[in-house]
């Protein structure tokens, strides 16, 4: 990781896509094991998490090449997300949808795992997706927006307007997610 600025209990990595950070956790370790700081308000604002949490959502995808993704809100639901692996390992992947950005439509992927105590935070304006790289594969996500299904929108985990370098062939994929329709040129971000 090529930590850019350290808080007390988190080492934290700027991404190549601006306000899209990797946060890790710093385990304090004696003879019983560790303790971690999972999340941190005070510590985690300035890295972009500036919002109260207003959901805690927690995903099992059960085979390796399972896919989820990709979801955002829509503003004026649009949300920051904290995303972390605590069971198995994941590719976890943003889209950077924000409109006029420099970056529009680069992704950015990386591992997270139980072992590596890495986290994802994801600005708004930027989908959310990732494939699992192991059976079992567990996910918790701190949301800044409650869940407004009306206010959800979606890429193809396969839109070559993408082209994502997936780890593993496609496994898992719900019907819904199967079936989001290829961005379109007209597409100018949320
Ligand atoms: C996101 C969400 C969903 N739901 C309901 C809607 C469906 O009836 C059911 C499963 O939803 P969905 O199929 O969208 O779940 P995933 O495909 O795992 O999507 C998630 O994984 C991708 C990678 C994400 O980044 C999103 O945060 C999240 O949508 O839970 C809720 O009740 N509350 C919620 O906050």
């Amino acid at each position: 990781m090529n930590v850019t600025s350290t808080a007390a209990r988190f080492s934290i990595a700027e991404t190549t896509l601006d306000g899209l950070v990797c946060i890790q956790r710093k385990q304090q370790e004696d003879v019983r094991g560790f303790f971690s700081r999972f999340f941190c308000a005070d510590e985690l604002r300035a890295a972009g998490f500036r919002d109260p949490i207003q959901q805690i959502n927690h995903t099992l995808t059960r085979r390796r090449g399972s896919v989820r993704g990709f979801h955002f809100q829509r503003p004026p639901h649009a949300e920051t997300k904290f995303v972390s692996c605590i069971r198995g390992e994941v590719f976890d992947v943003a889209v950077d949808l924000r409109r006029g950005s420099g970056t529009f439509l680069r992704w950015h992927g990386q591992r997270l795992s139980a072992d590596n105590h890495c986290s994802l935070l994801i600005p708004k304006g930027f989908a959310h997706g990732f494939q699992a790289l192991s059976d079992d594969a567990e996910l918790v996500y701190l949301h800044s927006e409650p869940y407004n299904p009306m206010a959800e929108g979606a890429l193809n985990v396969l839109d070559p307007a993408l082209a994502v370098a997936w780890p593993l062939p496609l496994g898992d994929l719900s019907e819904r997610d199967a079936n989001h329709p290829y961005l379109t040129t007209d597409f100018g971000g949320i």
